[in-house]
């Protein structure tokens, strides 16, 4: 019988109780599904209501296993669970399910599991927290217990005493595993209830164990996630519809969720405060910013699914994703495919900035073939113009910023305007008199570029912003003819009007918007028309390594009151995000916007290993000491470890130091790793987007982390001795943030001043 429309969906969770399952089990997984969808009610699948549960029913997926599911009304199904036979049955009382009151999510809680893999699980460690001397330490959740008799060792004290039942209700704990939550002794049963506890009650707990106040950890944690309307705990139906029942329904997803192993959960469950991002319909342009490994990418893929899906049918490209660099652009064309295959990928258009510049300037002048030049040539021309010019009060880098950030930057174009230009965040004053003579350098600069046929990237970029910034003027200028008209009819396309013409996308989504310079803001602005849901940024300005500060509402680009954060990491653990923060400083951040911005909340439920800090006597021994390091992880893929280092020299010497060791490397250059095996090497420069399971950072040396030139401008130059600071600071941070699993960071003689803090709280592990 088919024709029912049955709808089966998976909750999370489950889907990982499931993958740890025997294959040939996960095969009969499969099967059931798909004939459940077609009827629940054939005989086969034996599906039954559980003693004792209204809502809960039991259905057979093979002799052995059955799958638990939710009635959340007459046709939808939810599955909960999937057990063995014999421990459904005999603890039917165990199994509890409700609508959460904070997030109207729906939550299952196996009870006889959590007591028997969590309560009596094995306790290694003392109660007391994982690492006494870390900065944000973990509260003692309790006042100190009073010192027992020598004899009678006191029994520990539970871990979250501190909270009463309401308190911990209050945060979205759920409500049946108070009860368990009050009988926790031990880090190791707190990390263990975390793994089946639903995603709030781990989230919240941890937070609570890692010393976070409780109204921080009811504005960052459940805030976030609340529903936004009075829950009624009876709604399953509407408690299913929320985001915060993690669920999948399609067909797809949940055959990927059974294929297992390389199966990636994050095309299929979206955290909550993910979920919201990607659905919600934006007035105009909007920004998600957030820490390390959150998610942003994840949500700008689903974001660009999302606006796919409500197009119009047809054949062209009218959404846009685009990033930093090419390396990132082809990461973010194999992971939209991975998430919607060729049909997504169809309607989708994926370039970096510059390549998307290039090709505006292209289309626009097509004799233009100048060679392209970069940043580090371009400063050596300016050493050479200022050479031969005998001309020794400038700096040839400070003239290329200048040029670049505000004569090319605010699209100046005459000596009077640039006499009246901004000059924000370039730091020092310039007077009057000298910016007549800068002008008069930056004229014979250009002049010499134009005569050797070479064109930085900045000057694309510009010239892509002014010819893009002129098509969107005679869009809109048509628009109001076509308006005034009264129809498009009544235009004459062979006037010149240019009938034809139209913004060049529909949605343009943007990933590392941190990185990117003022014009390739002001060509994205011009090539999509201001409406709903038109621009949509992801980018965290804390891994800003770049020279571009924007201020977005200064380039037409307003996204007031459409500015959001995510604050889970998915890739890294307590350990090595807690590290990691402490190598920011004290320095502030900006919200791309002219405000400032925090990581305050920023967290993550996963846990490890401290990172280890190895201090050497000098570079060879430390490359000596990585080989050996490396070794020592044995048969583990090399793919998934990379090193880190501040040159490129560096990069090399480290890969003759391998290769001596026989352990085969290869280096990650502008278009991302040469090669398919070996450990990955690069400057930290190569590492943004990236993600490994073991990380090195290797020559975290005074000197070089930041390099010395940074620290000389500390007297001669202290406004461009702060941003550069902020910048190498910011660097390290996007390194040591890229580590999944282990974080290890060498230097030799002196250490990185950024070190300092960590230092203090984590002594380094080999002289
Ligand atoms: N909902 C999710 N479920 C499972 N995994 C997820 C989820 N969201 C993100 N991840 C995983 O977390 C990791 C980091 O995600 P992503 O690269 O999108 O973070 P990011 O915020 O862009 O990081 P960065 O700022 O460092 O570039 C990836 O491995 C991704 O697959």
């Amino acid at each position: 019988m088919t024709g029912k429309n049955v709808t089966l969906r998976l909750l999370d969770k489950a889907d990982r109780e499931i993958l740890k399952l025997p294959r040939p089990v996960k095969g009969a997984i499969y099967d059931f599904q798909h004939k459940f969808k077609t009827n629940p009610d054939s005989a086969g699948l034996r599906l039954k209501q559980l003693q004792g549960h209204d809502k809960l029913y039991s259905a057979r997926v093979n002799d052995e296993y059955r799958a638990l599911l939710l009635r959340l009304a007459d046709d939808d199904w939810l599955i909960v669970s999937v057990k063995h036979r014999k421990d459904v049955y005999a603890h039917l009382d165990r199994l509890t399910y409700s609508v959460n009151r904070v997030t109207g999510g729906i939550e299952y809680v196996d009870l006889q599991v959590v007591q028997e893999e969590v309560l009596n699980s094995p306790v290694s460690r003392a109660a007391a927290p994982a690492e006494p001397a870390a900065p944000a330490e973990p509260a003692a959740p309790a006042e100190p217990v009073e010192p027992a008799r020598p004899a009678e060792p006191a029994a520990p004290e539970p871990l979250f005493a501190k909270w009463s039942e309401q308190q911990l209700t209050d945060l979205g704990v759920a409500p049946s595993l108070i009860p368990v939550v009050a009988a926790l002794t031990t880090e190791d049963q707190l990390l263990g209830l975390v793994e089946y506890a639903p995603q709030l009650t781990g989230e919240v707990l941890l937070a609570l164990y890692d010393g976070k106040a409780y109204d921080d950890v009811l504005e960052q944690v459940t805030a976030p996630v609340a529903a936004p309307e009075p829950v009624d705990p009876e709604d399953f139906r509407a408690a299913a519809e929320r985001p915060a029942t993690i669920v999948t329904t399609t067909d797809e997803a949940l055959r990927e969720a059974l294929e297992g192993e390389d199966f990636g959960r994050w095309k299929v469950f979206l955290h909550p405060t993910q979920a919201k991002l990607v659905t919600r319909d934006y007035s105009g342009p909007a920004r998600v910013g957030g820490g390390p490994g959150t998610g942003k990418t994840i949500v700008a893929l689903h974001r660009v699914k999302h606006l796919v899906e409500r197009l119009p049918a047809g054949r062209n490209k009218p959404v846009l994703l685009t990033t930093y660099n090419k390396n990132l652009a082809a990461d973010l064309r194999s992971r939209l495919l991975a998430l919607g295959g060729e049909t997504l990928l169809s309607r989708v258009e994926i370039s970096h900035v510059d390549q998307l510049a290039l090709r505006t300037v292209r289309e626009a002048e097509p004799g233009n073939r100048k060679r392209i030049i970069d940043e580090a040539q371009a400063v050596r021309e300016w050493r050479s113009l200022l050479d031969e010019l005998g001309e020794d009060r400038w700096d040839a880098e400070f003239l290329n910023d200048e040029w670049t950030q505000v004569i090319l930057g605010q699209a100046v174009t005459s000596r009077t305007e640039y006499f009246r230009a901004r000059r924000a965040g370039r730091g020092g004053t310039v007077t009057r008199a000298e910016r007549a003579e800068i002008w008069q350098l930056v004229e014979r600069f250009t002049q010499r570029l134009d005569r050797l046929g070479v064109q930085t990237w900045d000057q694309i970029a510009e010239r892509a912003a002014q010819l893009e910034v002129a098509r969107a003027r005679r869009i809109q200028a048509l628009d109001r003819r076509r308006e005034e008209a009264g129809g498009l009819d009544n235009i004459h396309v062979a006037d010149g009007s240019g009938g034809w013409l139209r913004y060049r996308y529909r949605h343009i989504v943007v990933d590392e918007a941190q990185d990117l310079r003022p014009a390739h803001w002001k060509m994205l602005r011009a090539m999509t028309a201001p409406d709903r849901n038109d621009l949509f940024l992801v980018g965290d300005t804390h891994q800003r390594i770049y020279k571009n500060q924007v201020t977005l509402g200064s380039l037409g680009i307003n996204i007031r009151g459409r500015s959001s954060k995510l604050s889970l990491s998915y890739r890294t653990t307590r350990q090595i995000l807690r590290s990691a923060l402490t190598l920011l400083g004290d320095e502030t951040y900006d919200d791309l916007d002219g405000s400032s911005e925090t990581l305050a909340g920023y967290r993550s439920v996963l846990s490890g290993a401290v990172p280890d800090l190895h201090r050497l006597n000098d570079w060879e021994e430390e490359r000596e000491a990585i080989a050996a390091l490396i070794e020592s992880w044995g048969q583990m893929p090399h793919e998934q470890i990379a090193i880190a280092v501040p040159t490129n020299l560096m990069v090399s010497e480290v890969m003759k130091t391998l290769a001596q060791h026989g352990i085969r490397a290869l280096e990650i250059g502008p278009d991302g790793p040469r090669g398919d095996s070996g450990v990955h090497v690069g400057t930290m420069f190569r590492f943004k987007g990236l993600e490994y399971q073991r990380m090195i950072i290797a020559g975290v040396t005074d000197g070089l982390v930041p390099r010395a030139s940074v620290r000389q401008r500390r007297t001669t130059d202290p406004a461009r001795y702060r941003t550069e600071m902020q910048r190498a600071r910011s660097l390290l941070f996007v390194a040591a943030t890229r580590a999944r699993d282990s974080l290890d960071i060498f230097w030799h003689g002196e250490p990185s001043p950024f070190l300092k803090e960590l230092i203090k709280v984590r002594p380094p592990v080999a002289a």
